[in-house]
């Protein structure tokens, strides 16, 4: 059996219950296979058109950028530029942080979410998405716009459980974890986009 529990986007309290017994989950309907393939048509020509940024690790001034242990581009999706389809993803996003707010994580009032697009061969070393100083993010989304991928492309989310590392191929759907657990992205044999998302306490940026 697999350690991580799959669940309907449909059925918050079974997901605030995934997250509070396994810290981790597949998402089944988010955002949809239509709106999975309008993001990464989207994502593809914004990447033509748009310069990524080169992303950053830490925050504040302890802003840096290091390839070596982060390797992806990123483009906001509240970014003007972003298109409909990253709206629209914005709106799910934030009826699903209203509807866990209700259940599990109260104080979760804003979104945010950016394209990222890993180059052959990059990764993003093991760490948490919830900063020692500054605990706003609390739950971690991540949406894969990777069709066709192939179990020999790599690229894998790896989840650091309590029950032992989870391994998550970056194919389509989404993945839910609580921000706080640790996790890596392995090398892939080539491009791997994704939509990287946290449903956060406060509005903040870094
Ligand atoms: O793309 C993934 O699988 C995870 C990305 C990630 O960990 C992050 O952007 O913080
Ligand atoms: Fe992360």
């Amino acid at each position: 059996m697999s350690l991580l529990p799959d669940v309907d986007v449909r059925d918050p309290d079974a997901l605030a219950d995934a997250l509070r017994t396994h810290g981790a989950c597949r998402l089944q309907g988010f955002p949809g296979d239509a709106a999975s393939a309008a993001l990464r048509t989207d994502l593809l020509r914004l990447r033509e058109d748009l310069p990524f940024v080169p992303a950053s690790v830490g925050r504040g001034t302890g802003l840096a950028h290091h390839a070596a242990t982060r390797g992806d581009a990123t483009l906001w999706l509240d970014d003007p530029r972003a298109g409909l389809a990253a709206a629209d993803y914005l709106g799910a996003l934030g009826a699903l942080c209203v509807a866990l707010n209700r259940r599990l994580f109260q104080g979760l009032d804003h979104v945010e979410a950016h394209y990222a697009a890993y180059p052959a061969g990059a990764r993003y070393t093991r760490h948490r998405d919830r900063f020692r100083d500054d605990d706003a993010r609390v739950v971690s989304l991540v949406t894969y716009l990777n069709p066709g991928w192939g179990l020999d492309d790599g690229g894998a989310l790896r989840l650091a459980l309590d029950a032992g590392d989870v391994d998550v191929a970056p194919t389509s759907g989404s993945v839910c974890f609580l921000s706080e657990l640790e996790h890596e992205v392995l090398p892939s044999t080539h491009a791997r986009y994704s939509i990287a998302a946290w449903l956060r306490r406060r509005p903040a940026r870094n």
